[in-house]
């Protein structure tokens, strides 16, 4: 055992020392208190054998100090000492015993014994308890382990449980669901079947009907009673062949459905179409079940069909078929040509006198006339041959299996001409039509819509450039001239823009006196690489793109502006202005040429307008008042070309005009032909019958002159006088004319008349 050997004295020490360790215990000594308490605390020995009387303080102190200290607290202390009267002082500190220094070793050590045998017996003895209470605590554990594991084992029961609880529960309250869901399924789906407006029918594998709702009835007109245990094809209309119900019901069966248009009959008997779809029901082992058939009436969708594809394909006032529908034909034929090698033709037809009737008459009567001509135009093709109306007064023709020759093309183009030249009655008044056909053919005018469309407008154009009531079949020559066209019209613009344009004047002289009274003012264009342009060229261009308007206001400023001049300079001429029908017909040219006479200051006797009689009858009322407004100007009005047209003596009569011009054309050949001087002649007495001056132009020689002079001719013009001059050579003509004009007629042979 281990034990602190206490005391101040070496040589007790090694006494005691040596007998304790001589016992078998493990000594360790100590000479001071202070280093007894730092043993001890290192040590913590069991048993302290302590002296009392030391000197730095007593075992009594030492005692105290070694039972306050926790780490040997338990150490139990024997007090050794010489003296006999500390045993109270050391029992009270808490020794345990008291034994005397001069007892004999044997009582010493026995005393030791006696105690370490205590010591160790207590110490046993705790060990044993600690031991039982070990085990007992050991016992308890696995108690307690075992009821925790009972406890978690109950847990995990108790959860289990639960958890199928609320599994069984959920399943519960699925199927409720389910079943509450299937409930109200069933009743939609009884609902549906009972207030949807498709109609359904339902039949067993045999085809025979098991139940109708309520829109079967009201569409068909069978009541439920009526229709259970008929089969659908009662109810058939016979508008489709067996072929179609075969494939039908192949659909059916092969894939399950079908879906389609049907033409059924109503129990009245009347034949109506439905949009049916049919549906195989099987069951488990695939065998058919039922047939469902549901299906609507489609009477109303089909008459809202066709009324939009009337309104998309044809066009609403003529009922022709509309430039969509045109188009489509057309795609068509091509497609169907190729495949049989055929040919076919274009038309495009422009009708003469459309707008005219539609400004002057109002729209009303040009809708009546576009219905007119769609039905003339209609009258002269097969039912094969395509009618359409691409807008305005815009008609065209696809003339289909045109023969090698295209005589049959040459021969409805005819046709339609002699067709359209027959008079119209519209709102109580005889109207002439008159039009113009371009024809393109395919294969050899173009193989695609744009080509063969473009070639054939091409081609109306050359129609009516030709003059009205003509058909012309496309050629590639007129392709490149339509190309040079195109260019020049560009050209024209820019330059009327850039002021490339000019004014030529040439000289009217009088018969009787041969002085100079006035000139024509004529257009010419010399373009920027030197190319002179003559104004029959450009001047239809013009007419066309509506650059006549500004080429108009051009040509009239400037001639205002140069007679303008040459009356400042003492020479009082009248200036003659060529107009187009289009400047002519503008509601607004009395004002035009007001501004223009008032910007130059120039008075309107001094004006001349130039017309030609075709332009006057296009729109005889416009005309007529176009010309009193004129004429109100003191502006003079001479009629040009005349007798090139066609113009009745009693329309002249109301034309409030001054002069008559006599083409060149009739000059020309005259004193030759005994023709031309016949028209010569006639146009001279008519116009002195109606108190006209006369103008013969294009006169080249004096035999004309002399021819003229005769007839009693006012007015000469021509190259035997002067050709078209620029200004200034005009203003050197000036200075000479009336000597020139004089000559021209002293050289003349006596007349005929004055003998
Ligand atoms: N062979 C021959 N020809 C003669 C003779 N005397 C005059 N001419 C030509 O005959 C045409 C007379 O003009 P037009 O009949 O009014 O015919 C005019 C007129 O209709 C039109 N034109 C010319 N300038 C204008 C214009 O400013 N406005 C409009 N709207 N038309 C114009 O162009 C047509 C042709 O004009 P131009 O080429 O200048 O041709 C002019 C003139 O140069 C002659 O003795 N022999």
């Amino acid at each position: 055992m281990k034990i602190l050997f206490v005391d101040d004295m070496t040589t007790v020490q090694m006494l005691y020392g040596q007998l304790l360790y001589d016992q078998g215990h493990q000594v360790i000594l100590a000479s001071s208190l202070t280093e007894a308490l730092t043993l001890a605390r290192e040590h913590r020995p069991p048993l302290a054998i302590v002296d009392f009387h030391m000197p730095e303080g007593n075992g009594a102190e030492l005692t105290r100090a070694l039972l306050a200290q926790p780490e040997t607290a338990n150490t139990l202390v024997l007090m050794h000492s010489q003296a006999r009267d500390v045993v109270k002082q050391s029992l009270e500190a808490g020794a345990i015993d008291l034994i005397y220094k001069d007892d004999p070793h044997e009582v010493f050590l026995m005393r030791v014994a006696a105690v370490t045998h205590f010591i160790q017996t207590q110490a046993e003895q705790q060990r044993r308890e600690a031991a039982a209470r070990k085990r007992e605590m050991e016992a308890l554990e696995r108690a307690r382990a075992v009821e925790e594991r009972a406890r978690v084992e109950l847990e995990e029961r108790v959860a289990e449980r639960t958890a199928e609880l609320t599994q069984s529960n959920r399943q519960l309250t699925e199927e409720i669901e389910k079943r509450a869901h299937a409930e109200t399924n069933l009743r939609l789906a009884h609902m549906v079947f009972q207030n949807t407006a498709e109609a359904i029918i339902l039949t067993d594998p045999t085809g025979a009907i098991i139940d109708v709702n309520p829109a079967f009835s009201a569409i068909s007109g069978y009541t439920r009673e009526e229709a259970i245990g008929a089969n659908p094809r009662d109810f058939k209309s016979g508008r489709h062949d067996d072929n179609f119900y075969a494939k039908m019901w192949n659909s059916v069966l092969s894939k399950g459905h079908w879906q389609g248009e049907v033409w059924d009959r109503r129990k009245n008997g009347e034949i109506y179409p439905k949009r049916l779809t049919i549906n195989v029901v099987r069951d488990a082992s695939n065998r058919i079940e039922h047939f469902v058939g549901i299906f609507s009436d489609i009477s109303e969708d089909k008459a809202t069909e066709m009324k939009l594809e009337q309104l998309a394909y044809y066009d609403p006032l003529t009922q022709l078929p509309n430039r969509m529908l045109f188009r489509d034909r057309l795609e068509h034929e091509f497609y169907s040509a190729r495949r049989h090698k055929s040919r076919f033709a274009v038309c495009f037809i422009d009708l003469d006198r459309f707008k005219q009737v539609n400004d002057t008459l109002g729209h009303s009567a040009g809708d009546e006339l576009l219905q007119h001509v769609a039905q003339r135009l209609e009258g002269c093709v097969r039912a094969t041959d395509t009618v359409a109306r691409l807008g305005g007064d815009e008609f065209t023709m696809i003339l289909t299996e045109v023969g090698v020759s295209s005589d049959s093309v040459a021969h409805v183009a005819e046709k339609v001409l002699i067709e359209l030249q027959k008079p119209m009655h519209i709102k109580g008044q005889e109207i002439f039509v008159g039009a113009s056909i371009g024809i393109s053919l395919f294969p050899e005018n173009g193989e695609d819509f744009d080509t063969l469309t473009k070639n054939a407008d091409v081609a109306m154009y050359q129609a009516k450039a030709r003059g009205r009531g003509n058909f012309v079949f496309f050629s590639e020559d007129m392709n490149t001239r339509a190309r040079e066209r195109l260019m020049l019209e560009s050209k024209l613009k820019k330059a009327i823009e850039n002021e490339e344009l000019s004014v030529f004047y040439q000289p009217k002289m009088e018969m009787y006196g041969g002085r100079l009274v006035g000139m024509e003012a004529l257009a010419r264009w010399v373009t920027r690489d030197g190319e002179e342009i003559p104004p029959t060229r450009f001047i239809p261009i013009a007419e066309e793109t509506g650059l006549v308007g500004p080429l108009g206001d051009f040509v009239m400023r400037r001639a205002a502006r140069d007679c303008k001049r040459w009356l400042d300079m003492g020479h009082p001429l009248r200036v003659a202005v060529n107009l187009s029908a289009r400047e002519f017909l503008d509601p607004l040219l009395p004002e035009r040429v007001d501004a223009i006479l008032a910007e130059a200051q120039l008075p309107g006797e001094h004006f001349e307008i130039e017309i030609t009689e075709s332009m006057m009858m296009q729109d005889v009322e416009q005309a007529v008042h176009v010309l009193q407004e004129l004429r109100a100007r003191n502006i003079t009005i001479a009629m040009d070309d005349f007798g090139t047209g066609y113009s009745s003596l009693s329309y002249l009569k109301q034309f409030p005009i001054h002069t008559l011009k006599i083409d060149r054309a009739f000059v020309k050949e005259a004193p030759d032909d005994p023709n031309d001087v016949a028209i010569v002649a006639a146009v001279l007495s008519v116009a002195r019958a109606m108190d006209l001056k006369v103008v013969a132009e294009g006169v080249e020689e004096s035999r004309q002159l002399a021819l003229l002079r005769d007839h009693g001719c006012d007015e000469l013009q021509g190259y035997l006088y002067a050709k078209p001059l620029n200004t200034d050579d005009f203003t050197q003509f000036l200075l000479h004319a009336n000597a020139h004009g004089a000559r021209q007629l002293q050289n003349l042979p006596a007349s005929r008349f004055s003998a």
